[in-house]
């Protein structure tokens, strides 16, 4: 099997924004080489050429528009995010979310491009909706568990475990994580226990007074 992933959305929070997404990058790209799992950082769109430039990491784009280059002032194009470093992209976040066929033209385009792509889901059923479209990975966050710290895996292990049986079923290339409240070890064990392939989070690890220690107890139980 696949080593295990974390991808760790820096949202908009201060302590992951400008210079302190660097230096949550640098925390990412020590403990992933002293833990040997795959750590991807997801900062702000600004944030990507700096740290692309200073530190050795994957880094997915919190969105990407469904656009082609041309008149779309505002928006985030695939080209340009790709010169800036990414290789990969979260889509339809729930605190970002799109229409399904915008959904489906950015899978295409990440496709077309050769970088990753990552839907975000809120359940079970929407994960099958968006399996049919054959992305890269499907993370399914219950949003009324986001930023409450009551993991996802623990609380609800039944929406993880038949979110992977039902994806897998569909398309078993796909990898499937969960995300929501997962903090610690314990958290992340229960989510790998569950046939998750991995994890998405932010605020138990960005909000910690050590993210490079928070990040480090994450994988310590696999
Ligand atoms: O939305 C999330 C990751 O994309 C989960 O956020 P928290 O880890 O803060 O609950």
């Amino acid at each position: 099997m696949d080593t295990p992933i974390v991808i760790l959305n820096y949202k908009t929070y201060l302590e992951s924004s400008g210079a302190n997404a660097l230096k949550l990058a640098h925390d990412l790209e020590s403990a992933a080489s002293e833990s040997g799992i795959t750590m991807v950082a997801a900062p702000q769109a600004a944030d990507i050429y700096r740290i692309s430039d200073e530190a050795s990491i994957p880094i997915f784009a919190q969105h990407i528009d469904p656009i082609s280059p041309g008149g779309h002032t505002g928006s985030s194009l695939i080209n340009t995010l790709i010169e800036a470093g990414i290789s990969g992209s979260l889509i339809n976040h729930s605190e970002n979310r799109m229409k399904l066929a915008d959904i489906d033209e950015v899978i295409k385009l990440c496709r077309d491009n050769e970088i990753e792509s990552c839907v975000c889901t809120n359940n079970i059923e929407t994960s099958k909706a968006v399996a049919a479209l054959a992305p890269d990975a499907v993370a399914v966050e219950p949003p009324e568990l986001i930023g409450t710290g009551i993991p996802v895996s623990q609380a609800q292990p039944e929406v993880v475990e038949d979110t992977v049986k039902e994806v897998k079923a569909i398309n078993k290339n796909i990898k499937v994580l969960c995300g929501a409240g997962i903090t610690t070890g314990d958290d992340m064990k229960a989510a790998m226990d569950l046939g998750a392939d991995g994890v998405l989070l932010a605020s138990g690890i960005i909000k910690a007074e050590s993210p490079k220690e928070a990040l480090l107890d994450l994988v310590s139980k696999l």
